[in-house]
């Protein structure tokens, strides 16, 4: 009797899913996981990171629809609110746990948890895969140790290997053992939503979202929509699905593909694949880096200024900065948990170098309002603006008065989000700690 795990991450969905379709063929019987510590708290900004409402409401569309999807192939979707490294062992000492599955996460947290359950379980038969990526680890053309340095050389060389195409859906899961922990319980699908959010996480949600845009002629013209600050069809919006898993990389590559044999490809349909593999290019990097993605000097090594002013990066994070467009878009930010690439590189460059705050305090920030977090595009961006990262050029400040120009020249997104309301003097504080008298 073989019994399988499947452990989920950021990989909620049950279509194009590698690892149920393993376990489908080799295990008698299967239990399926999902392990969040955060779960109970995500409500509350309790520290710099946690995931906001919005995020927390967009992770629980997913888990009902994962679990919903589960159902229908006969199986149930287990939660537990431990950390995966606390609860799975007590699920293998408690069953007789043959194999376990699961996709390669990027992060070093997640990684570091999968490396200690094959360390402290040598009996069980760990099966890892590349389900949340467009390529797996054996495709690379070099050892990840030598990932190059810069996104540039990295497109060149995986430009013209071929995606793997989406696996057919599973028809049905094995059934699964009796099994009775504390720790564990089958998640409880909420009823269904009467609101309307532009942003609903889940499989069904983002399949709508992959074929209507798809629908339409959007792709011909992204290459040059794609900068815009605003306007939901200026660029594809798969972010948020792509980043809880909800879809892959390799569905969208292969409705881009069908787009292309249809429409014919011009070099903006090819730029939705090169802008998913920047996200690949983030994926491997944080693969090959772990925890020095967090770090302040970065991959580079590179001394930084870590200077924290904390009013200056309290009015940044609610938009009451001098410049206000980047007010605009971190208001943006904090009523949709969405910004454009655009914005996200101009509220970077702004906090750290108009406003000389450590870097790391902006991306702990967009981790806990982003819907679309994603731990390797998130903290590779950032190092890239601070010239900590694989930036060949060293860093990114934009003049923040030209980008207005240029992307903004009426300010319509400005006045959309109120960005030019903040107060007149950005420090109250000088830099001895005496009070600055406001400006008369
Ligand atoms: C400071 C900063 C932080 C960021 N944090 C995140 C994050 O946490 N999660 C995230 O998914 N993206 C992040 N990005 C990248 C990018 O801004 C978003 O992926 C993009 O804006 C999402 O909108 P879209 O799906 O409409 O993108 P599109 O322009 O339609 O691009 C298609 C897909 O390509 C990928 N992509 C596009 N640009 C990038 C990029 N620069 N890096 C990595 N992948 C990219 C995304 O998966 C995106 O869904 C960040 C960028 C910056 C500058």
């Amino acid at each position: 009797m073989s019994i399988g795990v499947v452990w989920f991450g950021n990989d909620l969905r049950t279509a194009d899913q590698v690892m149920l379709w393993h376990a489908m063929r080799e295990v008698d019987q299967l239990i399926c996981v999902y392990c969040d510590p955060l779960l109970p708290q995500h409500s509350a900004l309790n520290s710099l990171s946690s995931p906001s409402p919005k995020r927390d409401r967009f992770l629980r569309d997913g888990l009902d629809e994962l679990a919903l999807n589960l159902q229908a192939l006969g199986q149930t979707l287990w939660v537990t609110q431990k950390h995966a490294q606390v609860a799975l062992p007590v699920l293998f000492n408690e069953l007789p746990i043959t194999h376990v599955y699961r996709n390669h996460h990027a992060g070093w947290y997640e990684q570091q948890a999968l490396n200690q359950i094959t360390f402290d379980f040598p009996d069980i038969q760990i099966k890892q895969f590349y389900g949340l990526g467009l390529f797996a680890q054996s495709q690379l053309p070099f050892a990840l140790a030598e990932l190059p340095d810069s996104f540039s050389k990295f497109r060149k060389m995986m430009e013209t290997i071929e995606v793997t195409a989406p696996l057919p859906d599973a028809a049905q899961l094995p059934p699964m053992p009796a099994f009775s922990l504390p720790d564990f319980s089958p998640w409880q699908v909420r009823p269904a939503k009467t609101e309307q959010a532009r942003f609903n996480g889940g499989e069904r949600a983002a399949l709508t979202q992959l074929s209507d845009y798809f629908a339409t002629d959007l792709p011909s013209t992204y290459k040059a929509t794609r900068n815009e600050l605003d306007g939901w069809e200026n660029s594809t919006k798969f972010s948020p699905w792509l980043a809880q898993g909800s879809i892959s990389a390799r569905q969208i590559k292969a409705c881009l593909e069908v787009y292309e044999g249809d429409h014919g490809a011009n070099e903006s349909s090819y730029w939705i694949f090169f802008e998913l593999l920047w996200r690949e290019y983030f994926h491997w990097y944080a693969s090959r880096y772990g925890k020095r993605l967090f770090a302040a000097n970065g991959i580079q090594q590179r001394t930084t200024q870590r200077s924290f002013y904390p009013e200056r990066f309290r009015k940044w994070c609610y938009g009451n900065t001098p410049y206000p467009i980047v007010n605009a878009c971190m208001k943006q930010l904090n009523e949709t948990g969405f910004m454009s690439n655009r914005g996200r590189q101009l509220a970077a460059s702004c906090l750290i170098y108009d406003l000389g705050v450590d870097w790391r305090y902006g991306a702990a920030y967009f981790e806990s309002q982003l819907l679309d977090y994603d731990v390797a595009s998130n903290w590779g961006n950032w190092q890239y603006i601070a010239g900590v990262g694989a930036d060949p050029r060293g860093g990114r400040h934009f003049n923040l008065e030209k980008q207005t120009q240029q992307y903004d020249p009426e300010h319509h997104f400005i006045e959309k989000w109120y960005g030019h309301q903040f107060d007149e003097q950005l420090d109250s504080m000088d830099a001895a700690d005496w009070p600055i008298s406001p400006k008369p």
